[in-house]
């Protein structure tokens, strides 16, 4: 069977984001990370998620394997290919958005894609190309100290521009209030002016039904998860999508609770702080496990001894910029931020080893680590925890109960989320309030 959409995510904690929409659209959607090698099954199955760790990776690597996840999602008959990237443009001058939009679109033959990060249900909107998150612009919204793709300037235009030799367009809000017809005109126009990348505001649901039912023809989309929301109506109205009911339905979970925080991004911070006031937790230090094994001994340690006595425990390096500077300034940039993915890569494979059976995992490079390090392959998504986040569950060797894991982008999420997520879990799994 054919699917109607194949998405190449430049990230886990992003391709889940991209799922959740899709699924609560009507969707039916699996998420596989990195290529699949072989054949998977895919019947009822309406897009593919493919979730790549190539946001921060160099940008040969990341335009390497996003061609082959393209390649891959063609030979399952993708009809709409869709690059999705985070809603705060996360990217540096070297890459990877401009990139790998570029190597896509070539090797779809195709001439114009568009760039839509928007989602406003997480407060991400974007007006004269300038992106908001709440009402602070990008570059004042904390992303602005992220450790890895410090996002210093709002104008998205602009940040493009530096990414790519193609040029680079607007579709203004006066357009798309027009309506999709005007919207196609105008990125025609742009088209022929040789536009390739066309940069689109968006300030509410409502523009981003204008801008799915303009690009459902595009053969390649990019963006955040918010268009992702809008497109499955346009398959619907042409007839491509069957209706379903309960896309997003998970097994009964077991073992214990964990949560592993790797983000350093505001609303992780919050999160961090809240569930500290209610459950035990544990600080790593990138400084002390760069010197040797015994630090991560102390975390597993700390965690095992609560997690025997039923308690959900919290395993996080989050830390305040101050902090981030301070180990980036001994380790490097680089060196700070594997240090911290690897003691995650392993607290997760030992613990869930041994009985961990929730976990949930903050940050994007962290649930890189954490996923790779589980050797997970496929993830089910079930219900919504907050916009942008599910539940999803994969089946683990020797046991029942599948593997019930939550990967939370940095900046999602309440204040209560970590505590939340295990109650919300026990509901959605016992049947009562699934989201
Ligand atoms: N205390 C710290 N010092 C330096 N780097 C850190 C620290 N804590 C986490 N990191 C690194 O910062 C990066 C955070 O990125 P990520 O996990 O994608 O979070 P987010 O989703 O907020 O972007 C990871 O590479 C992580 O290893
Ligand atoms: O689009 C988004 O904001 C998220 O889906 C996403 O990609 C977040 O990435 P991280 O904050 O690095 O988890």
């Amino acid at each position: 069977m054919s699917i109607v959409l194949g998405a190449i995510a430049d990230d886990f904690t992003g391709a889940t984001d991209l799922a959740n929409n899709l699924v609560r659209s009507g969707m039916r959607c699996l998420q596989v990370i990195g290529v699949p090698e072989g054949e998977i099954a895919l019947n009822d199955v309406d897009a593919v998620v493919v979730a790549l760790k190539s946001r921060s990776c160099p940008a040969g690597e990341a335009v390497e394997e996003s061609l082959a996840a393209l390649a891959w999602l063609q030979a399952q008959g993708a009809r709409q290919s869709f690059f999705k990237y985070c809603s705060t443009f996360d990217s540096t001058d070297a890459g990877n958005i401009g990139p790998v939009a570029d190597a896509l679109l070539e090797r779809l033959g195709s001439t114009q894609t568009v760039m839509v990060p928007a989602f406003p249900a997480n407060g991400r909107t974007v007006y004269q190309g300038h992106l908001f998150v709440g009402d602070r612009l990008l570059n004042e919204s904390g992303m602005q100290h992220h450790p890895l793709n410090p996002m210093r300037d709002a104008d998205l235009v602009r940040v493009l521009g530096r990414q790519t030799l193609q040029a680079v367009g607007l579709a203004a809000r006066p357009v798309l209030a027009a309506g999709a017809d005007a919207t196609r005109d105008h990125l025609r126009f742009l088209a022929e002016q040789g536009v390739r990348h066309v940069i689109c505001d968006t300030l509410d649901d409502q523009d981003l039904e204008v801008l799915a039912e303009a690009l459902v023809d595009y053969p390649l989309v990019t963006g955040g998860s918010g268009l992702g929301q809008a497109l499955p109506e346009q398959y619907r109205h042409r007839g491509w999508l069957e209706e379903v009911s309960e896309p997003g339905r998970l097994s009964p979970s077991a073992g214990s609770a964990l949560v592993l925080s790797g983000s350093c991004s505001r609303a992780t911070l919050g999160q961090v702080e809240h569930f500290l006031t209610r459950h035990p937790g544990f600080a790593l230090n990138p400084l002390a496990l760069a010197e040797g094994e015994t630090h991560l001994a102390e975390a597993l340690a700390f965690a095992r001894e609560h997690l025997a006595a039923g308690e959900p425990v919290l395993v996080y390096a989050s830390a305040d910029p101050e902090r981030v500077k301070a180990a980036q300034a001994v380790l490097g940039v680089e060196r700070a931020g594997e240090a911290v993915e690897q003691a995650m890569g392993q607290l997760a494979r030992t613990l869930v080893d041994e009985g961990v059976g929730r976990l949930v995992v903050a940050g994007g490079e962290t649930s890189g680590a954490v996923v790779s390090a589980l050797g997970v392959r496929q993830l089910r998504i079930g219900g919504q925890i907050d916009p942008g986040v599910p539940w999803t569950q994969t089946p683990w060797p020797g046991r029942e109960a599948p593997l019930s894991l939550t990967l939370k982008s940095g900046n999602f999420g309440g204040k209560d989320f970590f505590t939340r997520a295990f109650t919300m879990l026990e509901q959605m799994t016992s049947g009562e309030g699934r989201a």
